[in-house]
């Protein structure tokens, strides 16, 4: 059947069915597209090699953002086909660092819609909004509601750039079908001035509402996706410290659900101190770990490595001895007032740290006296380990451990090379931003990218593969040991603690794995066989290719 008018349009304006100059000429003819496209009919390779030179010549990393993002609302296949063989050079653009200057200039650089926008005034109609998704068949959604993203604060509707990013990696980096994914903002409104007085800013123009408002704007959007899409995984991403582990604890045994900043953020940490506990000799229970940043991240990371220390033999007040969180009044203390539920039982009895400083102790005095060999930056503020810091940790341990995790990169708590020149090639660096390798005195430090990158698509995809209807936190201690157990570093302790940027298709599907061995074994998924596991992992698994739309009659 011959189709003509405004019915092509179909295939050309809908992302996920678009061939641009790869339609053949069969579907050209069938689909009435003759004379839209230019003759010349290519292969999906010419299409990647033509767009990676377009890629090239753009002039900028954000450039080069609105590139791709652009290409992604046109043409998904040729975008996913292009990120993949190009996921090293291309990861750091469409995620973090780049994705952090496309929130905060999300306004200006809007081109195309892409999921779903929910503003509060328009709450008594979220059932509506989600049928009016573009894709029926939804599996997996990122939610965001724009109040802390990365280490910027709060990016109101901008926020809308990190579900995007993140869901690009379910697919690019989780062989999840972008089909299935649909990125969500929830817009309370932003306390951000900036945006506020911007004419341009295309969020909803109002202060935060908060408190029991807030509460039940996100409730009626939980209660309305749970109806619509029963089993959906629902993943919450840079929610501000107050929201995100109440929420959390409301939501997980409702439906599927976790929350990325800090399941996943301490899953990878995790991961990546498992492999450095490989290099250094010091296992995690013998370690002692400071952290500065003592928010909802923080405290999740630092829960999840006491729960390892108790699987490896401690009882769970010894590994509580060996953590201390450090926030901007210093060490958190038993004595100290208007500590968050999640921080109480990370305080340190104030008696066991009097005599560190006469009043609050500082990162530096923890250093002083508790001794860490592991430090864990999550503060989202530059330049806050320094020199002194360095020096004095590695003045008392062979292999200091850093992480300098805030993201973007301007962010940064200290880069890797001031850390390696600090402490005189002593520390194993890895960071939340992408690092380029570090040269000190003849020798090159790999810097692995400890970013919740490497455990949420895998997870995503274990979760959909496994059919599991929760998410337990057994799930990303397995997400985590399946990571450290793929490290390069078990090998050559001079290569990078994680596997590379390039490989991470693979390492996503072994988490997928590990992921959903936990899930049957806690229950939460139907039991099978580990090869049948595997085969649906495996069947699940997208690689982006094109449909022939010709039939066969042409
Ligand atoms: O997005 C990233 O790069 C990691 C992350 O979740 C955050 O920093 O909030
Ligand atoms: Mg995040």
């Amino acid at each position: 059947m011959t189709q003509t008018g405004p019915a092509n349009l179909h295939y050309l304006a809908n992302p996920l069915l678009n061939k641009g100059t790869a339609f053949s000429q069969a579907e050209r003819d069938q689909l009435g597209l003759t004379g839209l496209l230019p003759p010349h009919i290519e292969t999906l390779d010419e299409q990647i090699i033509r767009a990676h030179a377009a890629f090239r010549s753009q002039a900028s990393p954000i450039e080069q953002h609105i590139y791709l993002r652009n290409l992604q609302d046109d043409n998904e296949v040729l975008f996913y086909a292009l990120l993949i063989r190009h996921l090293p050079e291309m990861m750091p653009i469409i995620y973090t660092p780049t994705v952090g200057d496309a929130c905060k200039q999300f306004s200006e650089i809007y081109r195309h819609p892409r999921g779903l926008i929910i503003p509060y005034p328009e709450r008594d109609q979220i059932e509506q909004i989600l049928d009016n998704a573009i894709n029926t068949d939804v599996q997996a959604i990122v939610v965001t509601d724009g109040e802390r993203i990365l280490g910027l604060g709060d990016q109101g509707a901008g926020g809308m750039g990190i579900p995007i990013g993140k869901l690009s990696l379910y697919s690019g980096a989780g062989g999840v079908d972008p089909a299935v994914t649909l990125p969500i903002l929830l817009d309370p409104g932003t306390n951000n001035q900036e945006r506020l007085d911007d004419p341009m800013y295309i969020g909803w123009r109002h202060e935060r509402i908060s408190g029991e408002e807030y509460f039940e704007f996100v409730d009626l959007f939980v209660q309305a996706v749970k109806r619509k899409w029963p089993q959906v995984l629902l993943q919450f991403e840079d929610f501000a410290q107050q929201h995100a582990a109440p929420l959390l604890e409301k939501y997980r045994d409702q439906l599927c659900t976790f929350n990325d900043d800090i399941q996943g953020t301490a899953a990878v940490t995790a991961g990546t101190l498992l492999a450095a506990a490989n290099v250094t000799g010091v296992p995690l229970k013998d370690s002692r770990i400071a952290f500065l940043g003592a928010g909802s991240a923080g405290a999740g990371i630092a829960e999840e490595l006491i729960r390892l220390m108790v699987k490896q033999g401690l009882s769970e007040a010894e590994a509580r001895d060996r953590v201390y969180m450090v926030d901007r009044h210093g060490l958190l203390t038993d004595a100290m007032q208007g500590l968050l539920p999640f921080q109480q039982p990370l305080a340190h009895p104030a008696a066991s740290v009097r005599d560190w400083a006469a009043g609050d102790i500082s990162l530096l005095d923890v250093i002083t006296h508790a001794k860490p060999n592991i430090l864990v930056g999550v503060s989202g503020q530059a330049g806050l380990f320094t020199e002194e810091i360095i020096r004095t940790m590695a003045a008392d341990s062979d292999h200091p451990i850093v992480l300098p995790l805030s993201n973007p990169t301007s962010r940064i708590e200290a880069t890797p090379e001031q850390i390696i020149h600090w402490s005189d090639g002593k520390a194993i660096v890895a960071t939340g931003s992408p690092f380029d390798p570090v040269s000190y005195k003849g020798d090159t430090h790999h810097i692995a990218q400890c970013n919740n990158s490497y455990i949420f698509p895998g997870m995503g995809l274990g979760v959909l593969a496994a059919n599991a209807t929760r998410v337990t936190e057994t799930m990303f201690i397995a997400a985590a040991e399946a990571l450290a157990a793929l490290s390069p570093a078990l090998a050559d302790r001079r290569a990078s603690l994680l596997p590379d940027v390039s490989d991470i298709r693979d390492v996503s599907r072994q988490i997928a794995l590990a992921v959903g061995l936990t899930a049957q074994a806690d229950s939460v998924a139907p039991k099978t066989s580990r090869d049948a596991l595997e085969a649906a992992i495996a069947a699940k698994f997208w690689t982006p290719h094109y449909q022939d739309y010709a039939t066969g009659d042409a």
